[in-house]
């Protein structure tokens, strides 16, 4: 089989990966992936974010040619390697994987594993040796050139697997939740390093995750999956401040929704909300066209809560439920009406039980049509806040 050489398209094409389209189905009824399309240029960073079931793994494994599309198009620097009546096989298409179970060759040593990716480019002997043990270094491992994978810890063998993926400049990486191994330290420590050494070997990257805080660190862009359909791409600052829908604001991380009717347009995208039994005057930005006495779901970023603003009026008044220390300080769960916003974030520690007054910033007061139509305010919300986050709203 005759491997693309992307040397030249890679230079000439700034799409570096085009989905047209794409559908895939393993019952031949439900479709795990629905006509997704998107681009990824040259040198991006692509991170695809979803719940379990979205249809992150059907995508990236047809990008690597492990599963065939039922229909749509896939071309890699400008080159078909997908459509309905074509298929190119994963070792043809040069790709590079990242596995979250590393894969590496048990049986070779470290130094082995890197260098047998150049082996397929035809690279001598020793110069694969040489390349090998120059990634090996970069990835910190310079010095476990000779040890077997099972004598690294889980973190080591990722980073050879990293290496791996990086030593053979194929141009376009994958990464399948390469972290979620890993306990919480090593994956921000590796994440640092997936980031800035994919980015300085200068290869396009698709990575899927469904934790939203790795995606939003990761990605120069980001795609978010629901039922196997792309609900929103964009950059993370532009899904984080104007999510497309109620889902994606959830997904994202939100401290709580509060239920309400739009009393009157103030111009410049806000509205002033009415939260029954809670404030008559809530700002919040309109996330889609509304109107006067239109009941409204307003979903609350954790970073656009401030508890006893100063210079600013309060928003309204509240009850400290909880409070975590977090390190650079505290979380607190908070009681409005029959709400609790959660990771109300403060440098200061408000005791359990204490009354506190609100502010919240429009810039997360996100303002969706209530499709329920019901202004009980006793929804749950399944807050998947991480503090990694506090600061892209403000
Ligand atoms: N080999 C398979 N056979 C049948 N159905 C499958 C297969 N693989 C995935 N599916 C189904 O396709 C849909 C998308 O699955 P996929 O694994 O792509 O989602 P995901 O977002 O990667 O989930 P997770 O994060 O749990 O890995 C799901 O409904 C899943 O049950």
């Amino acid at each position: 089989m005759k491997e693309i050489d992307i040397s030249q398209d890679r230079q000439s094409a700034s799409v570096a990966l085009e989905l047209s389209s794409i559908s895939k189905s393993y019952d031949g009824r439900r479709d795990a992936v629905k006509s997704v399309s998107l681009e990824v240029n040259h040198g991006e960073f692509l991170v695809l974010l979803g719940p379990s079931g979205s249809g992150k793994s059907t995508i990236l494994r047809s990008i690597a040619g492990i599963e065939r599309i039922a229909s749509g198009r896939i071309d890699i620097f400008g080159k078909t390697v997908a459509s309905t009546t074509m298929h190119t096989p994963p070792e043809a298409r040069g790709i590079s994987m990242v596995f979250q179970d590393y894969a590496l060759w048990p049986h070779m040593s470290v130094l082995d594993n890197v260098a047998f990716a150049l082996k397929r480019n035809k690279v001598d002997s020793k110069t694969r040796a040489i390349k090998a043990q120059e990634t090996l270094s970069r990835v910190g491992l310079g010095d476990k050139g000779a040890r077997f994978p099972s004598e690294l810890s889980g973190g080591e063998q990722q980073r050879v697997a990293l290496a791996r993926a990086l030593v053979g400049h194929s141009g376009l990486i994958l990464f399948d939740e390469p972290l979620s191994n890993l306990d919480a330290d090593l994956r921000e420590r590796l994440r640092i390093e997936i980031a800035t050494l994919t980015r300085e070997s200068g290869a396009t990257a698709v990575y899927i995750t469904h934790d939203q805080s790795e995606a939003f660190a990761l990605a120069d862009k980001v795609g978010v999956l629901s039922r196997g359909e792309l609900v929103q791409i964009g950059a993370p600052e532009d899904i984080y401040l104007s999510p497309a829908n109620q889902f994606i604001a959830r997904f994202t991380g939100l401290s709580g929704e509060l239920k309400g009717v739009v009393r009157d347009k103030l111009g410049n995208g806000l509205v002033e909300v009415n939260i029954p039994g809670v404030t008559d005057n809530l700002v919040a930005k309109a996330m889609c066209t509304l109107r006067a006495g239109q009941n409204v779901v307003v979903a609350i970023r954790p970073g656009a809560i401030a508890i006893d603003p100063i210079g600013a009026i309060p928003t309204c008044n509240a009850w400290i439920l909880d409070v975590a220390y977090r390190g650079r300080g505290y979380e607190h769960a908070v009681s409005i009406g029959d709400v609790v916003l959660q990771s109300v974030f403060s440098t200061k520690r408000f005791p359990r039980g204490s009354q506190i007054s609100l502010g919240i910033d429009p810039i997360g007061a996100l303002a969706f049509e209530d499709d329920e139509k019901s202004t009980s305010n006793s929804v749950e919300v399944e807050s998947r806040f991480s503090a990694d986050l506090d600061g892209v709203a403000s």
